[in-house]
């Protein structure tokens, strides 16, 4: 998640990964561009790999190259993971986050937009996401859903978790360019019931239904 939304601390609840820092909006922003253009060239660096045909001789010069850029990155590093960080304006940054993160070469990414009633967001799956040849791997599908389906939950104003998730995968999801879309389907009290689907130009690739829980204590939210 970036931008501005409620944080279990603005309702003095104490949720482990949550930081508050005192980086103004525009150090955040600029650091954010900085560190998305490393991750862009790791993501390509993991397709390189994935695709290469190189002789072993290369791919040892290379390992041992890339071994020396870790050995620099790790001369500064966090103690654990990024967690979410948020400043006094609420600017939120999850670098780390394996969906979206700005840091996390992992992170197709998804850049989810909020329209009134729906989460939708486009991606392209290159070879880093393979699963039977040519297809999406069934638990990447799953993740992708399950992090549009709860900023839906979330609609950016609450915290929603992940209760249950259950997926119909109808056909194979093709590599390539795909869209998601995901939205409320009725609230009872701390349960959010959400539909989400991911599409290729053929139609519905994958449905999921999802019940997603409101922790006791954090902030209900008001209207979006
Ligand atoms: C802008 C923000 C963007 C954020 C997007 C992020 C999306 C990513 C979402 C995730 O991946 S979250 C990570 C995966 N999920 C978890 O790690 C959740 C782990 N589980 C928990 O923390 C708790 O089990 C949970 C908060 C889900 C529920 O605990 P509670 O103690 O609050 O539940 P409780 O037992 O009081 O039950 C409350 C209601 O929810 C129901 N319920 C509880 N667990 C459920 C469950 N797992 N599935 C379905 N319903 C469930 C329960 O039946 C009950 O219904 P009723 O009120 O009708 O009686």
């Amino acid at each position: 998640m970036t931008g501005r939304r409620s944080f279990p601390e603005e309702s003095a609840v104490g949720v482990g990964g949550f930081v508050r820092e005192d980086t103004p909006t525009a150090e955040v922003d600029r650091r954010e561009a900085v560190m998305a253009s490393l991750t862009g060239t790791v993501r390509e660096l993991i397709d390189a790999t994935i695709r290469t045909t190189v002789d072993d001789d290369e791919v040892h010069r290379i390992r041992d190259g890339l071994a020396a850029l870790v050995a620099r990155l790790r001369t500064a590093q966090l103690p654990g993971p990024a967690g979410i960080r948020y400043n006094a304006e609420l600017r939120s940054w999850n670098w780390g986050n394996a969906v979206m993160g700005a840091a996390n070469a992992i992170a197709p990414p998804l850049r989810v937009q909020h329209d009134s009633s729906v989460c939708h967001a486009d991606v392209v799956l290159g070879a880093a996401y393979e699963g039977p040849p040519g297809l999406v791997h069934g638990g990447v599908s799953a993740m992708l859903l399950d992090h549009i389906m709860g900023e839906a939950a979330s609609a950016m104003r609450r915290t929603a978790f992940t209760g249950t998730l259950t997926m119909r995968y109808r056909r194979g999801t093709p590599l390539g360019p795909l869209h998601l879309e995901a939205s409320i389907v009725r609230e009872e009290g701390r349960k959010i019931f959400v539909a989400g689907s991911i599409s290729d130009a053929g139609g519905a690739t994958v449905e999921a239904d999802g019940v997603f829980i409101q922790p006791v204590g954090t902030p209900a939210g008001g209207g979006r």
